[in-house]
């Protein structure tokens, strides 16, 4: 079962099919996966939660004025890669989480790029990466894996590199799954056939399927840098929906309500 948490769409008028986005969430346990996720679709901090839940979700999202469907998948994977192909053969961008708190993490981290480094030389593919230092509220207190550490590991995969808190601000959260969708699209743009940028006039040919009919689409005019995704959903693990109340201080009025996993916990 998905969930979907809708958030308003930007410039209306616009009516090009939307990108499609799979984005995973690597790591081992406890680096903050379920934490960013939920903090990225609601904006709140979750400090309880079901660590064998896995679940994928999705969000319309808006990046650089274009409309994205992007579908999150929160992987448990205990403390090792395992069944890595429902995310290996379904994403089209990851993003690895390590805690700046814990080395263990920090390896962890390195094995899932060392999957994907080897995923994507198989294949023949480049699979976009984000390397995430997360808990960056711990590092005064706690700090383990320092920033110079974490950008060198980035940097030995190619990939870019972050330090983040799920506790913190929202902004710089979605900054940083924004940036993963920025890097999958390019991705997507180069291995996507190549096809009209602008088609300004739809002319229906005697042995031609009119344009609307072969793309789907409802106008002649359009713009296709949006490509869709072929990729199919994987199956999920059944998680239970629950709905919450979206705050407490809210309780008197008729307080707007959220549907969320069930094990996480709002504050
Ligand atoms: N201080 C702090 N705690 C965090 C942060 N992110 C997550 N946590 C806490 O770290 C613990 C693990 O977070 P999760 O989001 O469940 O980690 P996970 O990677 O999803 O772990 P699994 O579900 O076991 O795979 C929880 O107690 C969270 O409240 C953060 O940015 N700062």
């Amino acid at each position: 079962m998905s969930s979907v948490f809708g958030k308003p769409r930007a410039g209306g008028g616009q009516q090009s099919a939307p990108l499609e986005v799979n984005l995973a969430i690597l790591g081992r346990r406890g680096a903050g996966k379920s934490a960013l996720t939920v903090k990225f679709l609601t904006r709140r901090f979750i400090s309880e939660y079901d660590p064998n839940l896995e679940d994928t979700y999705s969000s319309e999202e808006t990046v650089d004025q274009q409309h994205v469907h992007l579908r999150v998948m929160d992987t448990a994977d205990l403390d090792t890669p395992r069944n890595c192909e429902r995310y290996l053969n379904w994403a089209h961008a990851f993003l690895v989480v390590y805690s700046v708190d814990s080395r263990q993490s920090f390896e962890g981290s390195s094995s899932y790029l060392e999957l994907l480094a080897l995923h994507a030389k198989e294949t023949q593919r480049n699979y976009p990466a984000l390397l995430l230092g997360n808990k960056l509220d711990m590092a005064q207190y706690s700090r383990q894996v320092t920033e110079a550490e974490g950008a060198a590991l980035a940097g030995r995969f190619g990939c870019l590199f972050f330090e983040v808190s799920a506790c913190l601000d929202f902004e710089h959260v979605q900054h940083v799954f924004h940036e993963a969708v920025r890097e999958a699209r390019r991705e997507l743009e180069k291995n996507s056939p190549a096809r009209p940028l602008f088609i300004s006039e739809e002319r229906a040919l005697p042995h031609q399927a009119p344009l609307t009919a072969r793309h789907g689409l409802a106008s002649c005019t359009f713009n296709t840098l949006s490509t869709v995704s072929l990729k199919e959903m994987p199956t999920v693990a059944q998680a239970k929906l629950v709905t919450v109340k979206s705050s407490r201080a809210q309780s008197k009025r008729k307080a707007p309500t959220l549907t969320l996993l069930k094990g996480f916990k709002i504050f």
